[in-house]
């Protein structure tokens, strides 16, 4: 995917809390995504990470986006709401961070998890055995019997990997996840972390992941783009960025991750800590 100059703006009408004129969230955003690849999004909170991944995929019809996002070398901005339908789910597939509301509780996870299957015409038998050997390959015990539970009866981290099936089961080449793992405790984030990699390298599958958390990018992320008040500041291989970040924004985002060796009475420094003592102010 190639993602050129791509804005997103608020029109006035929409804005919430106001004020005149479009409201600008992504401002001239350009990234490239191999095949294969994972790309972290990087930011604080309201820095525009989501907003970009769902422009991607213009799940909010009332933006305004300009720009490019080519996908396969076919231009996606204003190719209109029926092509996109035939690229979300089976071609680019999205996960959010929340595995409980993305999951219907009065659906069983085999309607669930085959649906993006059985929409598309195919019959529901081979479309539950796919979803069955889905669930397997993210390691939920007993996938074939537990078509029939429902949500309510997973624990958060089995409801990502349910999540997770279902965006996969229609073999995408493209995944966007947008903190997949925030709402998780650290064991279990790990586990979803370590499944998204290995599924990634074994399915050849593209992902953009979005976290404000630099801390879980350097065992997942070929490359980071890191994004402050919409636009990105820098782009570098996981590698690079932690060795020499050039952006004292990402400076403070390395800094303010937590060590294990660190002094456990030294209280960590913020992003705006450190942009402060190098004299640019963050506005979050
Ligand atoms: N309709 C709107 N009117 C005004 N501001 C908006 C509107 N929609 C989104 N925003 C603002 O756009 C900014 C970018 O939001 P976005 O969700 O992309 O940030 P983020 O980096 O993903 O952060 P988070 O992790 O908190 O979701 C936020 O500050 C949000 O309040």
């Amino acid at each position: 995917m190639s993602i050129d100059g791509l804005s997103v703006r608020v029109p006035e009408k929409e804005r919430i809390g106001g004020g005149a004129g479009d409201l600008t969230l992504v401002d001239r955003l350009s990234l490239r995504i191999r095949p294969g690849e994972r790309v972290a999004l990087v930011g604080e909170s309201g820095s525009g990470k989501s907003m970009t991944a769902r422009a991607v995929l213009q799940l909010d019809p009332h933006l305004r986006l300009s720009g490019s996002v080519r996908w396969k070398g076919q231009e996606l901005v204003g190719s209109g709401e029926r092509r996109m339908r035939t690229i979300r789910g089976r071609e680019i597939s999205m996960i959010f961070q929340d595995p409980m509301t993305a999951l219907n509780p009065v659906l069983t996870i085999g309607e669930q998890v085959a649906e993006t299957l059985t929409v598309h015409g195919m019959p529901k038998k081979k479309a539950y055995a796919r979803a069955a050997e889905m669930l397997d390959r993210l390691r939920v015990p007993k996938a074939k019997e537990r078509l029939r539970a429902y949500p309510g009866e997973f624990s958060g981290g089995m409801r990502q990997r349910v999540v997770m099936a279902a965006a996969l089961v229609a073999g995408p080449d493209m995944l966007i996840a947008d903190e997949p793992t925030t709402a998780l405790d650290v064991r279990v984030q790990e586990q979803v972390l370590d499944l998204l990699e290995e599924q990634s390298r074994e399915l050849d599958l593209a992902v953009l992941f979005i976290t404000h958390d630099l801390g879980i990018v350097a065992g997942l992320a070929h490359r980071v783009a890191v994004m402050l008040r919409g636009a990105l500041v820098e782009e570098r291989t996981v590698d690079d960025l932690f060795a020499c970040p050039r952006h004292p924004y990402t400076r403070g985002l390395i800094g303010s991750v937590p060590r294990l060796d660190a002094d456990p009475g030294i209280r960590l420094k913020t992003v705006a800590d450190h942009m402060s003592m190098e004299g640019t102010t963050s506005h979050a």
